[in-house]
């Protein structure tokens, strides 16, 4: 039973990744529908894998104005997800109005805010305005992030350590970036292996390529599995 592992299901069509998942089951490990899936399939996709029996994270990443965030959020809790993401940069009136778009569900999805994207380094947070480190911004986003109800936030597992110290053992910390030791890196800046992302706190780990592209993905999924126990 994997209790960490996401697997980012970034393919182009509903069929390449039913075909993936064919041989998975719930119990391998958590789906993630990202943008790319998501606007080929839609959300009859969507709620096809949650009553196959997956956990399913809705990776939308919404980023608008709170009236829109809020419907956004409520149309994703109805497909019956068990996680859905905003972006913390969205302010503060946003992440209050997708926390309490929330708060009439009987099980509402998990709902976690983006802070720094894995694929941003110092130099590309500054050409965006923002003068302080990648640490600095993500500190300051969960801190936010929290003071709005949410229940966690999307970093890297380079900063899962600092913000478990500052947030607590509650907080969940989703963390993609994640590469075993020997897979590419790809766009991805801020990266760790599966085993020192546990143990620097992270809830969760989200991989996508070093699994999808592998020849064997189950077999990639059970030894991220094991190391991870
Ligand atoms: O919200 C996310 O899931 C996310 C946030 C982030 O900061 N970085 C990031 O890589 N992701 C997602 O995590 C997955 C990582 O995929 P790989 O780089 O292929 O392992 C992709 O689906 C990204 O969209």
């Amino acid at each position: 039973m994997s209790e960490m592992l996401i697997v980012a299901l970034d393919f182009p069509t509903a069929d390449q990744a039913l075909h993936f998942i064919e041989p998975l089951s719930p119990d391998d490990c958590i789906l993630k529908v990202g943008l790319q899936l998501y606007v080929a399939s839609g959300p009859q996709f969507v709620k096809r894998l949650v009553d196959s029996g997956f956990k399913v994270f809705l990776d939308l990443k919404f980023h608008d104005i709170p009236n829109t965030v809020a419907g956004a959020c409520q149309s994703a809790a109805d497909l019956g997800v068990w996680m859905m993401n905003v972006h913390a940069g969205g302010g503060p009136v946003m992440l209050d109005a997708a926390a309490k778009s929330l708060a009439s569900y009987e099980k509402p999805p998990i709902l976690i805010a983006v802070t720094v994207l894995t694929s941003m380094n110092q130099a590309q947070l500054g050409a965006t305005g923002v003068s302080t480190s990648p640490e600095a911004q993500v500190k300051r986003l969960a801190a936010l992030t929290a003071e709005q109800g949410l229940d966690g936030v999307v970093c890297s597992a380079q900063e899962s350590a600092m913000l478990r110290e500052q947030q607590g053992q509650d907080f969940v910390l989703v963390t993609p970036g994640i590469r075993p030791l020997g897979s590419e890196q790809g766009d991805q800046q801020r990266i760790m292996t599966p085993q020192d992302a546990k143990q620097a706190g992270s809830s969760y780990i989200v991989v996508g390529r070093p699994i999808t592209a592998a020849t064997n993905p189950l077999a990639v999924i059970k030894s991220i599995n094991d190391s991870l126990r």
